[in-house]
């Protein structure tokens, strides 16, 4: 399994013409940016998680029934500091790195500071956000980085805590129909209250507002929720929107605060101060975008880790949703790159599956209903909510699907009623064998699998003019452990679940986690915007040019 996680990936920095086999529909025109971690060594150091590996961008340029690849390092401050002293001298999820022994006592002492209050590494390796017409590369602390999109060059660092008091934030945000990013993130620093705060960045300048102004700093805080223990907040890497509220699930998968002050100078990884205590619940908070205030009963069900969630949606006075959910952490545990490379079989083994679970949670609580009743009378899940003695909700899902990961919805059917999940297939591994297309509603599922093939997050991308929710294309990037296959961009049709075609590239390519699709249209409509701009005032620009 080296040669899928622990080998560096070679740079493919000038676009390659991909070998295109079948046929690409005529409207899939656009850019596939996707990240994922590239580089595991570093000299002679070497990090200990797949999720400590160097950012490493790539996308897949689809024009004409064409694609061209390419792929660069993200040159990240921590990329940068790596390669110079070539070494690992920058903390990562599961490596403490110790920059310099024999620096002084001053820099010494300055090293625990930064690693006590939480500076955190840049190399935003998980997922792309798209902020107004910007792109960043994104992982889960303070800082993102901003990409050109089209040349894969890092632009400017960001860090979230100009704008928001956030140490941690999520790589999954939102996005409203305007564009405008809704987004979570962890306070662990300020005045030691820890807290949950979930945020909102506009897409542009808010209209009576100073334009010319970066719509960062129109950055708005939406709610807060402190956390249920101030030492130990929740762990999460997504959160659920329905039209009207927000789903968070602050579940018993949790940092330790006091643990990671320390964790410098104990020799220790930010990984191991993560622990799950399964005697624990998992709280459900349901906040109100309306009124931007948590609706106040609480909502509780039985310890579980959740990474990804699916979608959510209101029907009849509840809110539906879907996760991803482990029993246990024994995911992150998994990847290690020392369980992933030796007796791969054996120390990779899942100790629970994942699985795709339904909840349904009561917006109005009966006063009247009996304690013990389910308060959920929607038809189409058999999820309940008991009413308990003290006022509490608890909730039991219904149990969709057993085996997917890396979940991907039309986009389009956010927040509301939908039907199809695409997802990668898992089974006793964490490393997907096979893509996916789960329809909740007659319960059945499709799938594409091949020899030797280690599929990625498949991406739907809709027709234009799609009047079905499947009416488009999936897209996943493949590698394969035969060393007569190339690794290739895979083009599905998302209705049928048939090949449309396959798009093969001789370049060393690595497996990723997470990205979007950029449709020409998007480019067009800013090389229309930026001409516009241009015109209206012959200022100076911003950005990067689209050409
Ligand atoms: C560096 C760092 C972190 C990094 C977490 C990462 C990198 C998580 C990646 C998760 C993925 C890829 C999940 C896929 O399902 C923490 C723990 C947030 C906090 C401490 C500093
Ligand atoms: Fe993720």
């Amino acid at each position: 399994m080296d040669i899928i996680f622990g080998r560096n990936r070679k740079e493919q920095q000038e676009p390659v013409r991909a070998k295109v086999t079948g046929k690409i529909p005529a409207w899939l025109q656009g850019t596939l940016l996707r990240n994922g971690p590239g580089m595991h060594t570093v000299g002679e150091s070497r990090y200990n998680h797949w999720f400590d590996g160097l950012a490493l961008l790539h996308s897949f340029t689809i024009r004409d029934g064409e694609v061209y690849y390419r792929s660069k390092y993200l040159r990240s401050d921590t990329y940068n500091a790596n390669i110079e002293a070539n070494r690992i001298v920058v903390s990562e999820f599961g490596t403490m790195a110790y920059p310099d022994p024999c620096k002084n006592i001053f820099s010494k002492a300055f090293s625990y500071l930064s690693h006590t209050i939480p500076d955190f590494t840049d190399n935003c390796l998980i997922n792309i956000m798209k902020c107004g017409e910007d792109f960043y590369a994104t992982s889960e602390t303070n800082y993102i980085r901003k990409i050109n999109p089209q040349t894969l060059e890092t632009l400017e660092k960001v860090d979230y805590r100009k704008y928001v008091a956030v140490n941690l934030a999520t790589s999954h945000p939102h996005y409203d129909e305007a564009g405008n990013v809704l987004n979570m993130g962890t306070s662990i620093v300020e005045k030691g209250k820890t807290k949950y705060v979930i945020f909102k960045i506009p897409a542009t300048v808010p209209e009576g507002k100073k334009q010319g102004k970066s719509p960062w700093k129109h950055t708005e805080v939406f709610c807060s929720i402190p956390s249920r223990s101030l030492l130990s907040p929740s762990y999460y890497h997504s959160f659920g929107v329905t039209k009207n509220y927000v789903i968070f699930l602050e579940q018993p998968f949790r940092l330790d605060i006091l643990k990671m002050a320390t964790a410098y100078i104990r020799r220790m990884s930010w990984a191991s101060c993560l622990a799950f205590h399964r005697e624990e619940k998992t709280y459900i908070h349901i906040i109100d975008q309306r009124t931007r205030q948590p609706v106040q009963t609480k909502f509780y069900t039985d310890a579980m880790v959740v990474f990804h969630h699916v979608n959510a949606y209101e029907e009849d006075g509840c809110i539906v949703f879907d996760v991803i959910a482990y029993e246990d952490n024994s995911l992150y545990q998994l990847f290690y790159l020392a369980n992933l490379n030796q007796d791969f079989k054996e120390n990779s083994r899942l100790t629970s599956v994942p699985t795709l679970r339904r909840f349904a949670v009561p917006l109005h609580v009966d006063k009247n209903a009996e304690v013990g009743s389910n308060l959920i009378k929607v038809a189409s899940t058999t999820a309940t909510a008991l009413k308990e003695e003290d006022g509490q909700v608890y909730c039991q899902p219904e149990f969709l699907y057993e085996g997917l990961e890396l979940p991907r919805v039309n986009y389009a059917h956010n927040g509301k009623q939908y039907r199809y999940v695409f997802a990668a297939g898992v089974q006793w591994s964490p490393i997907p064998t096979k893509i996916i297309k789960y329809d909740i509603l007659t319960k059945s599922s499709l799938k594409w699998r091949e020899d030797d093939c280690w599929p990625a997050e498949p991406l739907f991308v809709p027709a234009p003019g799609a009047k079905d929710e499947d009416d488009g294309v999936i897209l996943s990037a493949i590698v394969s452990t035969d060393p007569q296959k190339l690794p290739f961009l895979l083009i599905l049709d998302a209705k049928s679940f048939t090949e449309l075609a396959r798009a093969s590239v001789d370049v060393d390519m690595h497996m990723d986690l997470h990205g979007l699709f950029i449709t020409d249209m998007d480019w067009d409509t800013k090389k229309q915007a930026a001409s516009e701009e241009q015109r209206d005032r012959a200022s100076d620009c911003h950005g990067a040019p689209l050409t």
